[in-house]
């Protein structure tokens, strides 16, 4: 389960204050898989950031399965998962050698790293690619084996970033297996992206951020309800053309 309370972040700049998360509130249950949508600098990467523990809040928490990001960093990294478009791959390394070495990070056991990582590269279908040098492999299957990564220490929170961002539709297909696996094996997922088509197909629950705050929350029904819209794409451009002072109220 993700827990987000009130999180909040402000950022000092020379014309100012950029409010850029604004008590931002949400939850994600497990099996669960949640859209955190927003167009640029709407304060998605900002967010991920405070959950990652990578930044301190301003205000407001986030905890991961009870652990409170901000108090406990590495507990709660142990219970995350992330998946972002730009993982990189030690191109030294065998596919084996580095997610085994991942694993370790992480403290998982040799022997549980061995067994999971059997069961990962079989769902992920990489068995092949597993005493590959990791930098001879095409962009898909180095996709396909940073998803492993993602999940070699079988953390209950998955966060993907962006994660179809430059891929073919095989590479789109795939990610969109994998959130059919993170969702049946119960984890609560939050998916950041940008191609709100995509979101819509993928999630259950939805979140619309805008300068820093959630403008709108529910699931897509709910969503539908409360903007009169029938897609995720037409709320968007309303809300970024509103006058409605309750929406466009400027933060920075
Ligand atoms: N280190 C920083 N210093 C100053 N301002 C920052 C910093 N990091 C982010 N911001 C500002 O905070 C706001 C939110 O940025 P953030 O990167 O979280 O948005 P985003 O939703 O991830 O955008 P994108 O979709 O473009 O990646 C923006 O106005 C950004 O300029």
């Amino acid at each position: 389960m993700l827990l987000i309370d009130s999180l909040t972040k402000r950022f000092s700049i020379e014309s100012g204050t950029v409010h850029a998360v604004d008590g931002l509130s949400m939850r994600v249950a497990p099996g669960e898989v949640f859209g955190l949508l927003g167009p640029n600098g709407a304060g998605k990467t900002t967010t991920l950031r405070m959950v990652l523990g990578l930044l301190e809040p301003d205000d407001g928490f986030a905890e991961v399965a009870g652990i409170r990001t901000s108090k406990d960093p590495f507990a709660a990294k142990a219970k995350l998962g992330f998946v972002s478009a730009s993982d990189g791959v030690y191109p030294w390394l065998s596919v084996r050698e580095m997610l085994l070495y991942f694993a370790d990070l992480y403290g998982v056991a040799p022997q549980q790293a061995t067994a999971r990582l059997k069961e990962l590269a079989s769902v992920m279908q990489i068995e092949a690619l597993l005493d590959r040098r990791a930098g001879s492999l095409s962009t898909g299957q180095r996709q396909r084996v940073t998803l492993v990564r993602g999940l070699i220490h079988d953390p209950p929170v998955m966060l993907l970033d962006e994660p179809t961002r430059g891929l073919d539709v095989v590479g789109v297909q795939t990610i969109f297996e994998y959130i059919e696996h993170l969702r049946a094996a119960g984890k609560a997922v939050v998916v950041c992206t940008h191609r709100l088509d995509e979101a819509e197909r993928l999630c259950d629950q939805f979140g619309l951020l805008h300068r820093g705050r959630i403008r709108y929350r529910g699931t897509l029904n709910d969503l539908r309800e409360e903007t009169g819209r029938e897609h995720l794409v037409e709320m968007f451009v309303d809300l970024m053309n509103s006058t409605d002072p309750a929406l466009t109220e400027d933060h920075a």
